[in-house]
């Protein structure tokens, strides 16, 4: 890591927008040519959990409502994506659900529609009329503004809740439910608590502030109907436990009997879940997409570096899959880089810009301000390179996010799974690049797993690296939680509960029922249909030709310590993202 931040470098000319898009124009900037196949797929979904409803072959036939479906319409979806097809009829149904599903696959929309769906039909129906109740009921005894929403949404930072929160609009549109956000950190607080107060049927919300909003009064919890947790592995791990407690148990909230809760992640580690069914009850376990199966669509490479090659082996890249616009420009795909700290993230990030490199930042450190014009400017492809914290390893939806860089590789295996998982979204081809220093290898059984996993070339010398024990703390980052022993058992995506308890299937591993395949469309795979883009590499020779394998794939293998004090196989949930 960078001990000096880096003296503040003069601004290089940016390309201005329109060259930007111009440039990337081949590279589907704007989306236009993106052939995801998100409804053709070949895939295993596993569900375990009493009476679980069929999944639905469509939106029709999942019984959204005809507001809902007129905006699924608008929204361009022709057809469910597989976590949309089996959670959509079990929210419907009622039921709680813990849904595991590959990062970009849609889980958004896959607990968005149902709720929408449920909260209308709810009004139509004449149950309670609650749709905009905000607005008519929203006193209380002393005459202050309170908020009654029916559902709530949490999210573990505020990027992602603005994401749902706008995702969420879309699908309630005209339907007469009122979708707010509430998150700290932005000069925008003061208007979201007015907005709230105007009524809020769905509040999407992070934690901590929501804590807040109900302390002083301005958000009630008791008419909550569902309670979703997005990223909820995230949630539950770290910081968050306390405070999701304290909301779920604490401050109003209808029992779990009452309400109608869902889990969603990309990552559901067996310790984490244990907790999560905390929350649930009689709760449907999905998992949608083989061991490691988002991976698929994104082609991973690793590089054996020593600390001071990386900033080398970063601009190499960068030029190596640089391109050239019609007049002539040298112009970047967009390129998300992840950095273990915040230092290292402005560090690096004025380093690219002193060598002509258009890069922004994104971290905790930065204002609410800064981190949401730094998203602005990669999206818009202004700043093509971001330089990243885990701030945006979750949940993050930026279309055409070409290459993701692990220039420091992350603690966890889940978190790697997270961070690549901002490319090759929906159905699309992505590329993702980690440099591994010998400090990286308590990871590496985690890696070796996820990326053998996902049929990508693996190095032999991270093979080495994985079947050595390794001296030294912790591969956890201080996820003390999980370091009980998973049986050897790396993937964390099956229902923690087990076999046959639950099923009530028979075909299923686990006991629970297993599916393949959807539509006969064997060989039309949950991927790209050739329709992304990879940019692996450039293939141009040299250090990274080999095509998802190492270069220095002949060199020995650096020096093993020792023992092997923790495993990494129990914190890895390597397939399930
Ligand atoms: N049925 C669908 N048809 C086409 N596109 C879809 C469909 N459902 C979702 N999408 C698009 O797929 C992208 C990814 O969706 P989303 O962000 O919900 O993924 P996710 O599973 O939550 O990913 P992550 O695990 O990274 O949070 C979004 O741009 C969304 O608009």
């Amino acid at each position: 890591n960078a001990k000096r931040a880096a003296p503040r470098p003069p601004k290089p000319a940016a390309p201005t927008v329109g060259e930007v898009g111009e440039g990337l124009a081949g590279l589907d900037v704007d989306g236009a040519s993106r052939t995801g196949r998100l409804d053709k797929y070949d895939i295993p979904v596993e569900v375990s959990g009493d009476g679980a409803p069929a999944p639905a072959d469509g939106f029709e036939q999942a019984g959204l409502a005809e507001a809902v479906l007129r905006n699924v319409a608008r929204c361009g979806y022709d057809n469910p994506t597989p976590v949309q097809r089996y959670s959509i009829p079990i929210v419907l149904s009622g039921r709680d659900l813990m849904a595991c599903a590959q990062t970009g696959s849609g889980k958004t929309a896959a607990f968005c529609l149902p709720v929408v769906s449920g909260l209308v039909s709810a009004a139509e129906g004449g149950q309670g009329g609650e749709v905009g109740r905000g607005d008519r009921d929203a006193y209380d005894y002393d005459y202050r503004r309170v908020a009654r929403p029916l559902a709530l949404v949490l999210a573990p930072t505020r990027e992602l809740a603005a994401q749902i929160n706008e995702e969420a609009k879309k699908f309630a549109h005209k339907t007469g439910l009122k979708v707010k956000v509430a998150y700290g950190g932005t000069s925008m607080v003061q208007q979201q608590l007015r907005d709230i107060e105007k009524g809020a049927d769905i509040l999407v919300a992070t934690p901590g502030r929501l804590v807040d909003m109900i302390e002083r009064g301005k958000i009630s919890l008791e008419a909550i109907k569902y309670l979703i947790m997005d990223e909820a592995d995230r949630m539950l791990d770290m910081g968050f436990e306390p405070q999701i407690r304290k909301i779920v148990d604490g401050m109003g909230m209808p029992r779990k009997s009452v309400r109608q809760t869902m889990l969603f992640s990309a990552t559901f580690p067996p310790e984490i879940q244990r907790l999560a069914s905390d929350f649930l009850s009689k709760y449907i376990f999905i998992t949608v997409g083989r061991v490691g199966s988002s991976t698929d669509l994104i082609t991973q490479q690793v590089e054996f570096v020593t600390h001071d090659e990386k900033r080398t082996y970063l601009i190499d890249l960068l030029q190596k899959q640089s391109f050239t616009s019609s007049d002539g420009k040298p112009q970047q795909p967009l390129t998300l880089v992840f950095v273990e700290t915040k230092r290292e993230a402005d560090s690096l990030r004025y380093w690219l810009y002193n060598k002509g490199f258009p890069a922004t930042a994104i971290h905790g450190d930065r204002t609410q301000e800064e981190r949401e014009s730094a998203l602005r400017s990669f999206k818009s492809g202004l700043t093509p390179v971001m330089v990243a914290t885990d701030v945006v390893a979750r949940g993050l939806d930026v279309p055409n996010v070409a290459h993701v860089i692990n220039y420091d590789l992350p603690k966890s295996i889940e978190d790697y799974v997270h961070r690549i998982g901002r490319t090759g979204r929906a159905g699309n081809a992505g590329s993702a690049t980690a440099f591994f220093t010998e400090s990286n290898h308590p990871i590496a059984k985690g890696l070796l797993e996820l990326m053998t996993e996902a049929k990508q070339n693996v190095p032999t010398w991270l093979e080495d690296y994985a079947g050595k024990p390794f001296y030294g703390g912790s591969s956890f980052g201080g996820r003390g939680r999980r370091s009980n022993g998973d049986g050897g058992s790396s993937f964390g995506g099956r229902d923690y509960r087990g076999g046959g308890d639950y099923s009530g299937y028979s075909g299923g591993a686990g006991g629970g029922r297993s599916y393949s395949g959807g539509s006969g469309d064997r060989g039309d795979r949950y991927s790209s249909g050739g329709g992304g883009k990879s940019y692996s590499g450039g293939g141009g020779g040299g250090r990274y030709s080999s095509g998802g394998g190492s270069s220095r794939e002949s060199d020995p293998p650096p020096r093993y310590y020792p023992s092997y004090p923790m495993g990494t196989s129990n914190i890895s949930a390597s397939g399930w993202d």
